[in-house]
């Protein structure tokens, strides 16, 4: 069942959109350390990632989008006038530039004075030009009405196959095997199942052999998971920030973990950060955690009981849903309003999921592989931590050795793009700034 999620759009609370991104990119341009996303690295700001021909950012914007959009033609009967609005999205970001939202598109008044219009889509800053075409293809859609649309979200389909696959079954299942778990393996389980949920698919199986958890753990090129539990282990529980990605195969273990964080004493209260509305394909919002929520308590025991937990955490107020606009903003976090900066200031930990979050916490840019995870993240208000497989070519806190055996590794490959370790999914990291 698709439930119609909320109507909002992108809220700019740090003054217009464009006072924020002049500021940052006259930074940008005065050479000082501020990049556009407001992200400080004493190595100034590498470039900001654009869709440079033969880049995966690229590759991105001429093949995926397009192609996402005729997946959606084809999984929802929208009428003829949405039929159209599509045939001219696409027709856009093909052929044409970046145009503005219609003005009576709700929310139009919030992107109106972005600095990018006018220019080819390649030649913006990949996160920008991601982040719009997905509030485009939701304006194409009608998502934020008024109208039969409203709120309907063009993914529900796709999020729902994943959900309801017998797969999910089989590695729900294998939560039984928790318990028999001494605690450390049973943390270090469920957090390496949330990390490799990213790569959309569950992380359950314990065993080896079975392309369980244990096999996947050679694509860890960083693996800082014993200080993220030194973190959350050095006083008593406080919140835990969890900023979600996907909706379904990665958000289960996301709801797992967030389970075990409240009742292993890890936190007393759980944030998770979802979407505001449907974002990037499978980004979760608050329908789909209700969704997941429906599937852990129609599984076998022990996921209902989890289910159940969940639940009574909801109504307890010690998992709390937040859903900020700025959740859907094209832009890093080094941008992000007051407000938001104050929840993760006044946590114990953050814990960022995915590539997508990834980027905007260290800033969408061609840093060295080797710059110090700390160094891109030193703008942020408390603990970090991300949980991310390698889906685009942005990577930070590499160790020497680690880059060069890569290297070495994408040199033997004869198949291999020379960098399909960064974009593949192959790879994962687990990086914590204390
Ligand atoms: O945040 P996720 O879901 O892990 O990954 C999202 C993402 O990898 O998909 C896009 C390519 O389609 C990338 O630009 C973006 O970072």
């Amino acid at each position: 069942m698709t439930r119609p999620s909320s109507r909002s759009g992108h809220s700019d609370s740090t003054g217009t959109a464009a006072a924020r991104t002049a500021r940052a990119d006259s930074a940008e341009s005065a050479g000082s350390a501020e990049s556009a996303d407001g992200t400080d690295s004493a190595h100034g700001s590498a470039p900001v990632v654009v869709g440079t021909p033969g880049s995966f950012a690229r590759s991105v914007l001429d093949e995926r989008h397009p192609a996402l959009i005729e997946r959606v033609r084809r999984a929802v009967p929208y009428p003829p006038a949405l039929q159209r609005a599509l045939d001219a999205l696409l027709e856009e970001i093909t052929e044409g530039v970046v145009e503005r939202l219609a003005d009576d598109e709700p929310g139009a008044e919030r992107w109106r004075d972005e600095p990018h219009y006018g220019r080819p889509w390649a030649d913006v800053p990949f996160l920008w030009a991601e982040s719009y075409f997905y509030r485009r293809l939701l304006a194409a859609l009608g998502h934020f009405g008024p109208g039969p649309w409203q709120g309907i979200d063009p993914f529900a389909p796709f999020k729902e196959a994943e959900l309801t696959s017998t797969k999910v079954d089989d590695e729900l299942s294998a939560l039984d095997r928790l318990p028999g778990l001494p605690a450390a393996e049973r943390d270090r389980t469920l957090l390496l199942s949330s990390l490799w949920g990213n790569r959309a698919d569950l992380g359950f199986r314990m065993s080896t052999g079975s392309g369980g958890l244990a096999e996947r753990v050679p694509g860890l090129v960083v693996d800082d998971s014993a200080a993220l539990w030194g973190v959350l282990d050095a006083g008593p529980p406080g919140t835990v920030c969890l900023v979600a990605d996907n909706a379904g195969p990665e958000l289960l273990p996301d709801l797992v973990l967030a389970d075990h964080l409240l009742g292993s004493g890890r936190a007393d209260t759980v944030v998770l950060h979802l979407k505001p509305y449907p974002y990037y394909v499978s980004d979760a919002t608050t329908a789909d955690v209700l969704a997941c929520l429906d599937r852990l308590s129609g599984a076998a025991e022990p996921a209902a009981r989890v289910g159940a937990r969940l639940r009574q955490a909801l109504r307890a107020g010690r998992l709390v849903l937040r859903a900020h606009p700025f959740s859907c903003a094209p832009h890093g976090y080094g941008l992000m309003p007051a407000d938001l900066r104050d929840d993760f200031a006044s946590a114990t930990l953050t814990i960022m999921k995915g590539d997508l979050n990834y980027r905007r916490l260290v800033g969408d840019r061609h840093w060295p592989a080797t710059i110090a995870f700390d160094e891109v993240t030193a703008y942020f208000p408390g603990p970090v931590a991300a949980l991310r497989t390698l889906k685009c070519d942005v990577v930070t806190g590499l160790p020497a050795g680690t880059l060069e055996r890569l290297h070495a590794e994408a040199a033997e490959d004869p198949a291999g793009s020379g960098a399909a370790w960064r974009t593949s999914g192959t790879h994962a990291l687990i990086q914590v700034r204390a």
